[in-house]
């Protein structure tokens, strides 16, 4: 274990536009993600568009006023059983002091709109000012998202199926609570997993609690800052590549007496998974097979699931 990063490789999006791709910046970025993504599996990038400012109001203004609702008014944030992670978790045995929301295609004003209805059913002060605050938030994420998603199909040789696997991919943003534990020992909330879904991002608000897992099998703990967000590869980019990218393990750990609060923007695919045909070859035979996500999903969920550490293989391993 000697000699590995404590720290995450840190990538600067300062001088990315992320609407423009091309360009010196773009290309040194591009580099820099897919050496992370396949040694690593995730990285930290340094993204001062999202302007602390709205960190701030997003996180103060907009999160924190919707954990202190009724457990009956989250409860509603619900997107059918045949939908597991869709919504509202809370009281989750295994998952003491977590609690979080999501909002399905939430970078989408409608759709923050409708969650925001569910929540204040009458209308509510804060209603109005959480859907502006959320939506501009979600989508300054999405702008890199999408960004860092097409560096990916190129830095794989395939950009050619970007816009494609782009126009089928939906987005859930969700923003979860972790109960301090009032004690100065360590505690898990959240235990080691990987992502179901094609990429992540975590918004991590001032209190440090996230900490990945190196393929050397280091936990390294991402520490909050208020310009930097963390990208990592979930299982089904893993799959798609036929397993050039690393999905790491990662957890939620918190010490002490302030609660803490994180968002989260996971792109999700909404296609059949199949493992690229131009990363098949000879010394590449393909590792998995074709599946859809919400069936890995609830195969990820199921009592046999909860037997694997790898579940993307158990589920589809050739
Ligand atoms: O809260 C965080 O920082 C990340 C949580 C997480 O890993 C997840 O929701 O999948
Ligand atoms: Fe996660």
């Amino acid at each position: 274990m000697g000699g590995e990063a404590k720290k995450l490789p840190r990538i600067d999006f300062s001088e990315v536009d992320p609407s423009a791709p091309g360009g010196q910046a773009w290309g040194t970025a591009r580099g820099e993600v897919m050496d992370a993504l396949a040694t690593f599996g995730c990285f930290e990038a340094h993204y001062p568009a999202l302007a602390p400012r709205l960190r701030a109001e997003l996180f103060e203004g907009a999160v924190r006023p919707l954990f202190a609702l009724s457990a009956d008014a989250k409860r509603r944030n619900c997107y059918g059983a045949d939908r597991p992670f869709h919504g509202y978790l809370g009281d989750v045995p295994g998952f003491p002091g977590y609690e979080s929301l999501a909002i399905v295609d939430g970078t989408k004003d409608e759709s923050v709109r409708g969650f925001a209805r569910l929540m204040w059913p009458d209308g509510g002060d804060n209603s109005d000012s959480f859907c502006g605050t959320v939506v501009e938030a979600a989508q300054r994420i999405f702008q890199l998202e999408e960004a860092v998603r097409r560096m990916v199909m190129e830095g794989l040789g395939v950009a050619k199926h970007h816009d494609a696997l782009s126009a089928s991919m939906w987005h859930l943003f969700r923003m979860s609570e972790y109960k301090a534990p009032n004690a100065a020992e360590k505690v898990v909330r959240y235990g080691a997993h990987q992502d179901t879904n094609w990429l992540s991002v975590v918004c991590q608000h001032e209190v440090a609690g996230l900490e990945m897992q190196s393929r050397g099998g280091e936990w390294i703990v991402v520490q909050p800052s208020p310009t930097s967000l963390v990208f990592m590869v979930g299982n089904e980019l893993r799959a798609w590549t036929n397993d050039r990218l690393y999905a790491p393990f990662h957890r939620i750990t918190v010490a002490g007496d302030v609660p803490r609060y994180s968002a989260m923007l996971f792109s999700v695919p909404s296609f059949q998974v199949q493992v690229a045909d131009e990363l098949v070859d000879d010394e590449h035979p393909p590792r998995f097979k074709p599946h859809d996500n919400n069936d890995f999903v609830c195969f990820c969920v199921s009592e046999e699931g909860a037997l694997h550490q790898d579940k993307l293989k158990a589920f589809c391993g050739v």
